[in-house]
């Protein structure tokens, strides 16, 4: 059955004020965490968007970082030395100062593709996370995909129903092999969050709030899914 999407939107006048404000928001959730359960993970997204909100909740003093682990919502089957590798942008522009002291949870585990010994290795680290994100920031591309639930993944049903927690994917539009958590896994979360730049992106976004497929616009599993997200958005 499809849900009412249960959806805030929080608009704000410009980059800079939107990285504080997400960084504040999810600074809360690991605070939260941390106090409920001891631990905090989150799960965060990579591409063009997010370096500014990284470089802001990496500089957060006020949240003891030897208890959170940072994992990607997905990534790029390539090493960090690629300019092309999430994990890169976030030990370059999250895991630094205050925040250099958390654990990061790599999804990319060697070699030139996701093949089943390589998407197991990665699965088995990922069984050692909490069962519950302290927060989930996710990101979306113009042709609406988000995590690597791209149109025309050739494993996209299963990221979206499966348990995972990672599951390898495909699609021509997504330039390299890709590993994703699940949607099911990143829906575990205290907080769902949706960080989206630019007109453009705004558009998709009330496409994919309108009828259609979610193979059009993937994005539409999350929207679908019941849980509440709350979208940051600036021009
Ligand atoms: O490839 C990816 O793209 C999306 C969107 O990235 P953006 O550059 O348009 O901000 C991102 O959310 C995802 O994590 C990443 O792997």
């Amino acid at each position: 059955m499809t849900a009412q999407p249960q959806l805030e939107r929080r608009t704000f006048a410009d980059k800079p004020t939107l990285a504080k404000e997400l960084a504040e928001a999810v600074a809360d959730r690991i605070r939260t965490a941390i106090a409920e359960r001891g631990v905090a993970a989150i799960a965060v997204s990579g591409g063009s968007t997010p370096a500014r909100f990284f470089q802001a909740l990496g500089k957060t003093k006020d949240i003891d970082w030897t208890k959170v682990i940072v994992t990607l919502v997905d990534e790029r089957w390539v090493d960090e030395t690629s300019d092309r590798s999430n994990a890169l942008l976030v030990n370059e522009k999250m895991l630094q100062g205050p925040a250099a002291v958390a654990r990061f949870f790599p999804l990319y585990s060697g070699g030139d593709e996701p093949g089943v010994t390589e998407v197991a290795k990665t699965n088995a680290l990922l069984a050692d996370l909490p069962e519950q994100f302290a927060a989930v920031v996710l990101g979306m591309g113009g042709d609406g995909h988000t995590a690597s639930f791209f149109p025309g993944g050739d494993t996209l049903t299963e990221a979206l129903t499966s348990a995972g927690p990672a599951i390898a994917i495909h699609a021509p539009g997504a330039g390299e092999p890709r590993i994703t958590f699940t949607l099911p896994r990143l829906l575990h979360t205290d907080g769902l969050y949706l960080h989206i730049e630019g007109e453009e992106k705004a558009v998709v976004l009330d496409a994919a709030l309108g009828d259609g497929p979610v193979e059009d616009l993937p994005i539409r599993a999350v929207l679908r899914s019941g849980t509440p997200v709350t979208v940051y958005w600036c021009p």
